[in-house]
């Protein structure tokens, strides 16, 4: 499984944490930046370059932190073939895998703390996506919703 990171400032510290504990833990993730500390960044600049990586298939599970995790998450929803979610608790890290194949899990590093982050992100990790019938069909029509009003 191939991760991708990214953070603006507001999340740069989480990213940088988060790398550590993913390289420990065996994952291999790439960071897609931002790869400096800049105050004065932007989240949809820094959330694009994951989102693009997303679409094209070259990273199965994105991991977005800002400071709240709603503007990278709100962003990233507007790019095709990313479902993001801000996710504060670990129940809704593995079950927005597993009922709605979230692949991009956006957080806020100015809401929760490290220790929470790496049990929300560990779960998320391991979690696959069940594929029922009645999870396909909803996500067939969040499909369906993509096509029509994200889609040239
Ligand atoms: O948290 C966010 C909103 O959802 C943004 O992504 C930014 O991290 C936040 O707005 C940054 O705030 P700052 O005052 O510019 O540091």
């Amino acid at each position: 499984m191939k991760i991708g990171i990214v953070a603006d400032h507001a999340g740069f510290e989480a990213k940088k944490q988060l790398l550590n504990q993913l390289a420990q833990a065996g994952y291999d993730a790439k960071d897609y930046g931002a790869f400096v500390y800049d105050a004065a960044d932007d989240y949809p600049d820094v959330v694009v370059p994951l989102g693009e990586a997303i679409a094209k298939g070259e990273v199965n599970k994105g991991i977005a932190v800002c400071g709240s995790g709603v503007g990278v998450s709100v962003a990233a929803n507007k790019m095709p073939g990313v479902r993001a979610a801000l996710i504060t608790d670990g129940y809704s890290a593995h079950q927005g895998v597993e009922h709605d194949d979230m692949n991009l899990i956006c957080l806020g590093g100015r809401v929760i703390g490290p220790a929470l982050i790496w049990e929300i992100v560990e779960l998320y990790l391991k979690a696959k996506y069940d594929g029922g019938e009645r999870f396909q069909r909803r996500l067939d029509k969040v499909i369906a919703i993509e096509n029509k009003y994200l889609k040239p």
